[in-house]
């Protein structure tokens, strides 16, 4: 039985048809009050100006939103990374009606949502899938949501939301450049981890920004109209927390920007 978020196949069961999720270097993690504050550390630089967003899709685990990834078009840089990483995709991670979802934890303190914009070294990898498997493929900037007011460009992604409902569905998504969704600072946490969904893959460099985006309760309400299901199971299962809770440390460092 596929992986999931449930009882029986759930991340207390991943690790036994991915053994990597015993990992030293698994993500999520929860971020302790005191990081040490690395001075060298430069500011994430997010080159999104020309970016091409081609469509948004369910893939039974979360909502998905495609970019063209076939040149330099939209990097980030700068910070902890050595090369430029090429924006792939964008994803959320939730909770149910009332109850957190994010993946990440700050001080033990969990937030409503959590957005990733994932990115791949392109410099040292001619594939996505060789790079997701490299120690230094990946670069992932996580951003906290937490519930306030409507968030004024989320209704874009939660609109094409019922387009979307069921499991292995996708429509057209144009002209969508994320970095309306970036909180006014880009002070960031950043550690060496893991996919937080199977494969595991410990080839992640993790930016998470300190400040959260605020999005309403009604904006969050229309991600859980979503399914794990497709249209053609029995079984409706409506999209909710899909989030992996925090993994050990195992002696990793954490490190703040300014
Ligand atoms: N959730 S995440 O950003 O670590 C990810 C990207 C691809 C698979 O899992
Ligand atoms: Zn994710």
């Amino acid at each position: 039985n596929h992986w999931g978020y449930g009882k029986e196949n759930g991340p207390d069961v991943w690790h036994k048809n991915y053994p990597v999720a015993l990992g030293s270097r698994q993500s999520p993690i929860d971020i302790p009050h005191q990081v040490s504050h690395d001075p060298s550390l430069g500011p994430i630089v997010l080159d999104y100006d020309h970016c091409t967003s081609i469509n948004i899709c369910n893939n039974g685990h979360s909502v998905v939103v495609n970019f063209d990834d076939t040149d330099d078009r939209s990097v980030i840089h700068g910070g902890p990374l050595e090369n430029p990483y090429r924006l792939s995709q964008f994803h959320f991670h939730w909770g149910g009606k009332g109850c957190d979802g994010s993946e990440h934890t700050v001080a033990g303190n969990s937030y409503a949502s959590e957005l990733h914009l994932v990115h791949w070294n392109a410099v040292k990898y001619k594939l996505f899938d060789h790079a997701a498997a490299a120690p230094d493929g990946l670069a992932v900037v996580g951003i906290f949501l937490e519930t306030g007011d409507d968030h004024r460009w989320l209704h874009t992604i939660t609109d094409a939301m019922y387009m979307v409902k069921y499991k292995g569905s996708a429509t057209d998504f144009k002209g969508f450049n994320p970095k309306c969704l970036l909180p006014s600072s880009l002070h960031y946490w950043t550690y060496l981890g893991s996919l937080t969904t199977p494969p595991l893959h410990e080839s992640v460099t993790w930016i998470l920004l300190k400040e959260p985006i605020a999005v309403s309760e009604k904006q969050l309400g229309k991600f859980r109209l979503l399914q794990f299901t497709g249209e053609e199971e029995d079984q409706r299962l409506r999209m909710e927390n899909n989030f992996r809770p925090p993994q050990p440390l195992k002696g990793r460092r954490i490190r703040s920007s300014n």
